[in-house]
């Protein structure tokens, strides 16, 4: 479990993290979201003592990541950038890190197959692809067999199979008890991987949710339905918590009752529709007016920028 209380990173005038709260529980995929700059990776280098915090605190399994005495078995990690010796191969890199921490041989060769790394396990990391490289960190992050595993934006550069191969791993990681923590700037690639959501903006937590709730308040504007008997529809559909906007003579906005019973009702009176459309919002979009106000670098809306051409 990584618990973080009111933390908080400033550089100069400049709040970083702002008295951020949250939780990591075993046996679940959190999702820490942000736009760039929001200070995930920020707070993710204070959980592993990478930076200390001007305020608040964290602990990993209730300590300070610094007063464990073997860290890699109680986390392990993939942060953006991480130094590996470009002339070493996979293996001794892997055999490097396990000698720090008296990991066995055979732990290594497990990690290089559960990462699909074997038949370039004795190549020089130097000449590694960007996926071949995550896939490398990630089988760095599971070597100690922790109870936490924490990643910073794992599908970075990960072609369509690696990406559904990290998501297989960490749902099978948390579905075996582990507490799992990825960052992303994608909502809707976090969806189809965590249960809990974490999203902050400027440092500050904006939502602490879950995937199922964020879902649902995302969906919510209405059915879009067609008929030629819009005025008849109109008031067989009418209730108290009903809401229905019409932009043409055929065509209606209910908010307040689902396709289903839209469907069902039209159907008991005889009207014919040839359209019936829940208004999903997309999640990423759902995402983005969440943080809209809280995004550090605006880009120029795109007409702006064609004029400007
Ligand atoms: N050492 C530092 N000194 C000054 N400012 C810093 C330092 N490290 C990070 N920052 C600033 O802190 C803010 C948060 O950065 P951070 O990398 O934590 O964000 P992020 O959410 O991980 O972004 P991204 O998705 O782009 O990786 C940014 O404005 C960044 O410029």
């Amino acid at each position: 479990m990584i618990e973080a209380r009111e933390l908080t990173k400033r550089y100069g005038d400049k709040t970083v993290v702002d008295h951020l709260s949250f939780i990591v529980k075993p046996g679940e995929v959190t999702g820490f979201l942000g736009p760039n700059g929001a200070g995930k990776s920020t707070t993710m280098r204070m959980i592993i003592g990478l930076d200390s915090p001007t305020a608040g605190s964290v602990t990993v399994n209730g300590k300070s990541y610094a007063r464990h005495a073997a860290p890699l078995q109680e986390i392990g990690t993939l942060l953006e950038a991480k130094s590996v010796h470009p002339g070493r191969t996979a293996f001794n890199h892997l055999m490097a890190l396990a000698h720090t921490h008296g990991i066995s041989r055979r732990r290594v060769d497990e990690v290089i197959e559960l990462a699909g790394l074997t038949s370039v396990a004795g190549q020089r990391v130097g000449a590694f692809s960007l996926g071949m490289g995550q896939r490398l960190g990630i089988a760095s992050a599971l070597l100690g067999d922790p109870a936490i595993v924490m990643l910073d934006e794992p599908v970075n550069g990960l072609d369509p199979e690696g990406v559904l191969w990290v998501r297989n791993l960490l749902r099978g990681l948390a579905d075996e008890g582990r507490a799992v923590m990825l960052s992303s700037h994608l909502m809707s690639e976090t969806a189809l991987i965590a249960d809990h959501l974490v999203i902050i903006g400027r440092g500050r937590l904006l939502a602490d949710t879950t995937v199922d709730d964020f879902t649902r308040e995302a969906g919510g504007s209405g059915v879009k339905v067609a008929t030629t008997e819009a005025v008849k529809l109109r008031s067989l559909l009418a209730g108290p918590e009903v809401t229905i906007s019409s932009s043409s003579a055929e065509e209606l906005v209910v908010v307040g009752r689902d396709a289903r019973e839209i469907g069902v009702i039209a159907a008991q009176h005889g009207v014919a529709l040839y359209e019936l459309t829940p208004q999903a919002v997309s999640l990423e979009t759902a995402f983005m007016e969440l943080t809209h106000d809280a995004v550090e670098y605006q880009s120029a809306p795109a007409d702006t920028e064609r004029k400007a051409a």
